[in-house]
């Protein structure tokens, strides 16, 4: 039972940190070894169990990540740009696998991830689901299949909390479809269309995000020509699928040299 990877989660309290606080402790190939939240946060201090509402478990929430990564395998963090960056370098520091599931973050935030690398495993991506990894592959297919007469849209709806648009996911398929055109999605990236904006420039890759209720995730990629439309979908009706991608991702980064990884890389796609 020692033997076990010790996994710590970061943003304990969130919607994600919960979901997989639960995955490490039902899963007999890891142990909970730390709980990680923001200073000032209620929780810290508190036994993790206890705070979300359970049994104690003996772990206390802290915020003193660097303690807690020392005496940890891997780091599975669904946090914020800023924490997420910040949590790289501490995770290098340690030496554990850092499992990145923070969506919203900038070029710049991603670049400063690269330096981490260098002493760390890390595994990112706006998404960890075996669907929607499958998705973006099938997405580069299809666009590489057809040309310009057709028109691709990205449509995505999340619950009424969430904070960055268009989601990690979205821009995900984004990137694959640009991949399959030969292009460079920020060269023909179009979002936030309002007001009089012009008919539509060939060759764009657009993005709508619809914003509601509690929506757990749901991505289209609409190819669209004239006479005739394919609508690639995914839909997410519980998180603990990205839970459980994320803690597959910190188990196989336990044999990986370090670097930067991604979810396809974690699932041979
Ligand atoms: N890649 C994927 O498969 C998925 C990614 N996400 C992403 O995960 C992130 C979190 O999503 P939710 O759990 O819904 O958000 P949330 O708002 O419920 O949770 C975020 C947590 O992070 C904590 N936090 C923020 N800064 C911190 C810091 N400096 N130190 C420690 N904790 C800190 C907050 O206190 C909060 O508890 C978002 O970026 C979201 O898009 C969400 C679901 C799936
Ligand atoms: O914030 C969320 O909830 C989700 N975020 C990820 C994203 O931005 O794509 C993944 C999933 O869709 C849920």
């Amino acid at each position: 039972m020692t033997d076990l990877p010790g996994i710590v989660i970061t943003g304990a309290s969130g919607r994600m940190g919960q979901m997989l606080i639960n995955t490490v402790l039902g899963s007999d190939k890891c142990k909970l070894v730390g709980a990680i939240e923001r200073t000032g946060h209620d929780w810290v201090g508190r036994d993790v169990g206890e705070a979300m509402g359970g049994l104690t478990n003996g772990v206390i929430v802290t915020d003193d990540a660097l303690e807690a990564f020392s005496r940890a395998q891997a780091v599975i963090d669904f946090t914020a740009p800023a924490a997420t960056v910040a949590f790289s370098a501490l995770a290098a520091q340690a030496h554990c696998v850092h499992v990145i599931g923070t969506t919203g973050m900038t070029d710049d935030d991603i670049s400063k991830l690269g330096a981490a690398a260098h002493h760390c495993t890390i595994v990112r991506a706006g998404n960890m689901s075996l669907g929607v990894n499958l998705l973006t592959k099938i997405t580069k297919m299809v666009a590489q299949a057809l040309d310009d007469d057709f028109d691709i849209e990205v449509v995505e709806a999340h619950h009424n909390r969430k904070v960055d648009a268009p989601s990690g996911t979205a821009l995900m398929l984004g990137e694959a479809a640009a991949e399959g055109r030969g292009v460079i999605l920020a060269d023909v990236s179009e979002s936030g269309r309002d007001g009089i904006t012009g008919a539509r420039t060939r060759g764009d890759i657009g993005f709508s995000a619809i914003r509601g209720g509690d929506v757990v995730g749901e991505h289209d990629v609409m190819f669209l020509g004239d006479g005739e439309r394919i609508i690639l979908r995914h839909v997410a009706s519980d998180r603990s699928l990205f839970a459980k991608g994320a803690l597959k991702a910190a188990l196989w980064g336990q044999t990986q040299k370090p670097g930067e990884y991604d979810m396809m890389d974690v699932l041979g796609l």
